[in-house]
């Protein structure tokens, strides 16, 4: 059975958890602020991990047995064959689909390091029972993601939960407390303007009434929260599935090197496990080569890649291409890779636009998101490209990459701030399962929380 990312429901702050586990554990049910602040771990969270693990493992030895049974049904590698497709005028005798060869990438689960109750599994599971998960609907990939991110943002978190604590605990806060924090903030990443409504936040509370390192800590968070969950009281849903049954296109739009192809191979892997029929355009015609990596990445997912190898050719001529042959096939969700670069700022902001209305134009009915994919390491100047594209790509949502490396995190909360713009998914590694529809809850945990330990 496959994990399927884009049914997956988060709990946590403004969104109602699922009803609470009836286990025979005692996870707490509910994802207040107070549930992930403990230092070590509850017998309640020991009990739900414990039986997260078992039935983790009980899953995949009987998947394992139903494998070795029915071999041919389950280990068959589909093939496919180059299918024609309806063409523009303007690429006809250029224009190819290429299809994408047979063998996917399949990535064993990285068993031998997930399923140990350690630490990180602890915390997982802490993080997953805050939202009302029961441990039996938990699934191995959760858990390996979880981790991944958590893990990602470690040396972000060590640094500034150990000193948030140790500001935060002396009682209410004084001037040079606030700046302290304001520091921390700063250096994090988290940008003027959402820091200033941070601690604007936290002031009011903490001049109100003295609360202990763990509670200060916890209303923190959920100041957090509040700041990344924003856009969705501006109106932006928090459903971000694709709609099933019709066609969903989402242009990934970006300045180079921040990920966009990765990004859209990751999707495309996503889509598929999900049950989606889906299809990528290879609209980067810019970069020779890109259309090569592009099509590598349709290969592991078995995702086909509609492209035009001519050089330089038109971009839009490849989207309006890939539109019809979605259009054909009854895709149901189409990516759109774009240049990042080109001649010059205009040039790209030129070409965007152009995408766009093709889309519009060719596409009418179609669910459309523009997503922007911002590299994390880059922290404030990020921002200022997105500014740009906000403009030309009439922008819906953000995707935030390279978590995992020299990001500091708090970027999450100044895009979202500046920019007024949904994070839609986080990237946190170079492999296929290293990118997955954002939680601010799961977020903000990975941020924050003090280590797990195993109660004595
Ligand atoms: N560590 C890490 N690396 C990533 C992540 N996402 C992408 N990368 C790496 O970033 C580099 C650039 O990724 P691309 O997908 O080629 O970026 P792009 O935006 O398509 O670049 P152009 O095609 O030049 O516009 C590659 O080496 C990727 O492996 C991530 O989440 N973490």
């Amino acid at each position: 059975m496959v994990f399927n990312w884009f049914r997956r429901k988060f709990g946590g702050s403004g969104e109602e958890p699922s009803p609470p586990a009836e286990t025979p554990t005692e996870a707490p049910a509910t994802a207040s602020t107070e549930s992930t602040t403990e230092s070590t771990a509850s017998p309640g969270i020991l009990n739900w991990a414990k039986a997260a693990l078992q039935s983790i493992q009980a899953r995949q030895q009987s998947e394992s047995a139903t494998t070795i049974e029915t071999p041919e049904e389950t280990q068959e590698t589909p093939t496919a064959e180059p299918v024609p497709v309806a063409i523009s005028e303007e690429s006809e005798k250029t224009a190819v689909v290429e299809s994408a060869p047979v063998q996917p990438v399949v990535e064993a689960e990285p068993v031998g390091s997930s399923l140990v109750l350690d630490e990180g599994f602890l915390w997982s599971a802490e993080v997953l029972a805050a939202q009302g998960r029961r441990p039996e609907e938990v699934d191995i990939e959760e858990i390996t993601w979880l981790q991944r991110l958590r893990q990602g943002l470690g040396k972000t978190r060590r640094g500034l939960v150990h000193q948030l604590r140790a500001i935060v605990g002396q009682g209410p806060l004084s001037r040079d407390a606030v700046e302290e924090i304001e520091m921390l903030l700063l250096q994090s990443d988290v940008g003027v303007k959402a820091t200033d409504q941070i601690i604007a936040a936290l002031q009011t509370k903490i001049r109100q009434e003295t609360l202990p390192a763990d509670q200060a800590i916890a209303y923190l968070k959920e100041i957090l929260r509040d700041i990344l969950d924003r856009p969705f009281q501006a109106g932006y849903r928090r459903d971000f599935a694709p709609k099933k049954g019709v066609l969903n296109i989402w242009l990934i739009a970006g300045v180079n090197g921040v990920g966009k192809t990765t990004t859209i191979g990751k999707l495309a892997h996503i889509a598929t496990q999900s049950g989606y029929r889906c299809l990528i355009a290879a609209a980067d015609t810019f970069r020779a080569a890109a259309t090569e990596q592009v099509k590598i990445w349709g290969q592991r997912s078995n995702v086909e890649v509609i492209a035009n190898p001519g050089k330089n050719t038109d971009p839009a001529a490849v989207v309006f291409d890939a539109i019809g042959a979605a259009q054909a096939r009854g895709t149901e969700l189409l990516l759109v890779d774009t240049a990042g670069r080109l001649q010059n700022k205009a040039n790209l902001m030129e070409e965007l636009k152009k995408i766009r209305r093709i889309i519009d134009k060719k596409a009418g009915n179609a669910q459309i998101e523009s997503l922007l994919v911002l590299d994390a390491t880059l922290g404030q100047n990020g921002l200022r490209q997105a500014q740009v594209f906000a403009e030309a790509a009439q922008l819906t949502g953000v995707i935030l990459t390279k978590l995992d490396g020299t990001a500091k995190g708090g970027v999450a909360l100044a895009v979202v701030q500046e920019l007024g713009l949904p994070i839609r998914f986080i990237g946190a590694g170079e492999g296929i399962k290293d990118l997955r529809p954002f939680s601010s809850f799961e977020f903000v945990e990975a941020l924050l929380s003090s280590e797990v330990e195993v109660a004595a």
